[in-house]
């Protein structure tokens, strides 16, 4: 049997001499059907395999098109593939529906191939440039040497990717077929009866393995590869942007948070001094309120007031008198317990909530604070005082109330001369 040796994916002959391509599995399953070897004779072109065919030196053509100028000495099988032609171009020439409006461009065949011979046949002015194989005809086409390369599709794309052509394209596909078939020589019509019967017993599943196997995972290794990377090159992109967002909106959310934070300790606390504010006064109240309650044990205030701070303002000047209000905050947080509570209630107005305390004891406390406020050296050079108002907690009445009485006794206080402490009555 002589083959074409260079027009892969249908035939080939391979490094080692052996025959190969989708021809070969069909030969191979057909062997085995059919019981026969059959042995391949070498040929380094098409050309020489039917010239070689007619001198009697093989009997038999892989395969082979029905054209007239053979007949006289080469038969026929039925034929058992299709595979229309079409025409591969340089990637800027448009893609045509009709090959008679590119029929007068000048095209590459390989030489001894049916089709250059059905295409004279059809296009009687048409210009075809004749080469030994596929990768010659398409490398014409790549340099700009001939307008288009024709073959059918499978072998355009096979031979493409085999040789790194990579950017022709197919600009029109024709409405003429290969129909191949089995060739044997007019010598030997017993084996074309052979080749019928082996064709004809090829079930579809195994023509279309065979045609699996060449047509749709050739070099399997090396597309395989570069999806693989193109997937892990877009997995990556991908991941770069989630972990980029993931960092943008954890980042956000902590800015958030921090506001949250600031806002939450704005919302609680005096701006000048750190200290709790009346609202944070308020809500101690409630709990202070609610644990009496339960356990029958209350609470006390103490308000105060720096004494004569007017005159502080005016002596010194409003940003003195302000870090002497922060220096009496730290003094007063410094004394009380950690259940107690310190809030700034007005200007330089503050008030002592001391849990679980009766009025006598939170008068332990405001006269020790009273104390070291009189013998604390400030900022300034002077004496500063402080005036206390105390009250107890009593059960029933409303936080403003408890509030007032120490505000009244404050106000005794202040009246009684300052730096002294008043506790509101039992009653
Ligand atoms: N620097 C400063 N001064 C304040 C602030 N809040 C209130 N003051 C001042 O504190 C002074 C309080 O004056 P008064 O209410 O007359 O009382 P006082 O001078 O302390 O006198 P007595 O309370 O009667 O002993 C005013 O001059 C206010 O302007 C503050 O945040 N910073």
């Amino acid at each position: 049997m002589c083959v074409d040796p260079d027009w892969l994916p249908y035939e080939g002959i391979d490094e080692r001499g052996e025959f190969t391509g989708i021809m070969s599995d069909f030969y191979a399953l057909w062997s085995a059907k059919s019981n026969m070897s059959i042995q391949l004779i070498n040929t380094s072109s098409w050309e020489q395999s039917l010239q070689f065919l007619q001198d009697g030196k093989c009997d038999i053509l892989a395969s082979a098109q029905d054209v007239p100028s053979r007949r006289e000495w080469l038969n026929v099988s039925k034929p058992f593939i299709f595979y229309p032609l079409a025409v591969a171009t340089q990637p800027d020439h448009q893609f045509v529906v009709k090959f008679e409006q590119i029929q007068h461009r000048d095209f590459v065949m390989v030489e001894g191939y049916a089709g250059v011979e059905l295409l004279r046949n059809r296009y009687p002015d048409i210009t075809i440039t004749t080469v030994d194989t596929p990768r010659e005809g398409l490398k014409m086409v790549e340099s700009g040497k001939a307008y288009g390369y024709i073959d059918t599709v499978p072998t355009i794309n096979y031979q493409m990717l085999r040789w790194g052509i990579s950017h022709l394209k197919i600009s029109n596909v024709l409405d003429l077929q290969y129909a191949m078939s089995v060739g044997v020589s007019t010598r030997e019509p017993q084996l074309l009866e052979i080749f019928n019967k082996a064709i004809a017993d090829t079930t579809k599943v195994e023509r279309q393995r065979v045609l699996n196997n060449w047509l749709s995972i050739e070099y399997p290794q090396q597309s395989n590869t570069i999806i693989f990377w193109q997937l892990l090159v877009g997995v990556l992109l991908l991941l770069t942007v989630v972990i980029y967002r993931y960092r943008q909106v954890h980042h956000q959310n902590q800015n958030l948070q921090n506001l949250n934070n600031q806002l939450e300790r704005i919302s609680r606390h005096d701006h000048l001094t750190g200290l709790a504010n009346r609202y944070a006064l308020h809500e101690r109240f409630n709990i202070e309120i609610e644990a009496s309650a339960q356990s029958k044990q209350g609470f006390s205030i103490i308000m105060l007031d720096v004494d004569y701070f007017k005159k502080i303002n005016d002596q010194y000047g409003h940003d003195i008198g302000d870090e002497i209000i922060k220096e009496f905050a730290r003094l007063l947080r410094s004394m009380v317990r950690e259940n107690d509570l310190v809030g700034r209630w007005g200007g330089e107005e503050f008030l002592i909530l001391c849990s679980q305390t009766t009025r006598n004891g939170a008068f332990q406390l405001a006269e020790q604070v009273r104390q070291q406020v009189q013998n604390y050296t400030f900022a300034i050079a002077q004496q500063i005082t402080a005036s206390f108002g105390i009250s107890e907690y009593r059960h029933g009445e409303t936080i403003g109330d408890t509030i007032k009485r120490a505000d009244d006794a404050l106000y005794l206080a202040k009246n009684k001369g300052r730096n002294l402490i008043v506790m509101a009555g039992p009653d």
